[in-house]
């Protein structure tokens, strides 16, 4: 299943620097869903699919889930946070200049990997080595259950064969 291992550890490193986002918003204004920048992200990844060869609607669904899942990390973050002041992260990063920059070329890693996989996410076995995959990823990097059950998530639609 190593032809999914780069996709999925992508998308396990964009679920983790969701706490650095949490960490960037938390105790400001500015909320957890950011529409704008949203439609930023799926507009340019929707530009860009056709010139790899990829379905710009199916690209537009990944990174929705994405986005999703980071959000759920997100929430998750800021409950425990709220719960726990203990457990508040120490300093606040800079969404735009430190952050977002991360998650951007995250977002480029993953098209680049979606194209590499276009043919072995159209199969039958994608379900199945997807989700050995996810598996190996989350106990390779330890993920708690918020992070594993966000990948899970963030992956789901990866699949093209249905
Ligand atoms: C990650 C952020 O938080 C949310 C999640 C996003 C994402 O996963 O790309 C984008 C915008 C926000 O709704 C952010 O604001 O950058």
């Amino acid at each position: 299943s190593s032809g999914f291992w780069t996709l999925t550890e992508l998308a396990a490193q964009r679920g983790q620097i969701a706490d650095k986002v949490a960490a960037a918003k938390f105790g400001t204004p500015s909320p957890i869903d950011d529409p704008v920048r949203e439609q930023q992200i799926l507009d340019s990844v929707a530009a860009k699919a056709p010139g790899l060869g990829l379905d710009a609607a199916s690209v537009v669904r990944f990174f929705r889930d994405q986005i999703e899942a980071n959000k759920v990390v997100q929430r998750g973050l800021y409950a425990r946070w709220t719960t726990h002041p203990g457990s508040r992260p120490p300093g606040r990063p800079d969404l735009a200049t430190e952050v977002r920059p991360v998650i951007d070329r995250l977002n480029a890693g993953l098209l680049t990997e979606l194209a590499a996989t276009r043919d072995a996410r159209a199969r039958p076995s994608c379900d199945a080595r997807l989700a050995v995959t996810a598996r190996l990823v989350d106990a390779r990097r330890g993920l708690d259950r918020l992070h594993s059950v966000a990948l899970g998530e963030s992956v789901r639609s990866a699949c093209s064969h249905r």
